[in-house]
């Protein structure tokens, strides 16, 4: 399986309450490649990152449905990490070791969701990520969440890179 990018955050960039891996109560959500299956990494067009998370029974909206700002979450930290992904590739940046401090770090610019249909709790959300363009420090990435095999929302996120000054203020 391909690393998750949030597995290679620093320290103090894990802190986030939908992807820190150092965060206890957050959502802990993991982002990679989806690899082809062949051990190969797919190639730039045709390459789509995967973010699965399983809601838990306080993430409901009403009974039997998830809470739209959970789903909402699991898209945002889904683009954000997609965009690490993508930034950290583009630089030849290798993903080494358990944890580390090699990923290039992204925050939300924009967040565009569309609730396509209610998004019933039990089965896992999986989300698929395209990296639609990359300009400068500025990554847009086209999102979709499906549950049982049918998309419940779509979405879109701006990632920035963090700037400097956000981490020293975090
Ligand atoms: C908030 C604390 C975070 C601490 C982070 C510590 C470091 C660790 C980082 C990562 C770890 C993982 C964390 C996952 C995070 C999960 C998701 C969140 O919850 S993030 C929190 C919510 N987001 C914010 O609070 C951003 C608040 N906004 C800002 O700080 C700035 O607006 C920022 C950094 C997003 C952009 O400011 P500029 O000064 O870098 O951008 P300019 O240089 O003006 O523009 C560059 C390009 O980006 C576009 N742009 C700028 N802001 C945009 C925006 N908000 N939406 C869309 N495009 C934007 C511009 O139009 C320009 O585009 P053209 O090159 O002309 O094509």
């Amino acid at each position: 399986m391909e690393p998750a990018i949030q597995d290679h955050y620093p320290d103090d960039a894990a802190a986030c309450y939908g992807c820190g891996r150092l965060n206890d109560q957050g959502l802990q959500l993991k982002t990679r490649w989806v690899s082809d299956g062949s051990g190969e990494t797919a190639t730039e067009t045709e390459s789509a990152t995967e973010t699965v998370f399983t809601p838990r029974p306080e993430h409901t909206a009403m009974p039997g449905f998830v809470y739209g700002g959970l789903v909402a979450s699991v898209i945002d930290c889904s683009g954000t990490g997609s965009a690490s992904l993508a930034a950290t590739r583009d630089r030849g940046i290798d993903l080494v070791g358990e944890t580390g401090s090699d990923a290039v770090r992204f925050v939300t610019g924009t967040l565009e969701v569309r609730y396509q249909r209610p998004t019933p709790m039990g089965p896992p959300l999986v989300v698929r990520g395209r990296i639609a363009e990359v300009k400068g420090r500025k990554v847009t990435v086209e999102l979709t969440m499906t549950a049982n095999g049918e998309t419940v929302a779509t979405g879109r996120v701006i990632a920035l890179e963090a700037p400097d000054t956000m981490r020293a203020a975090g």
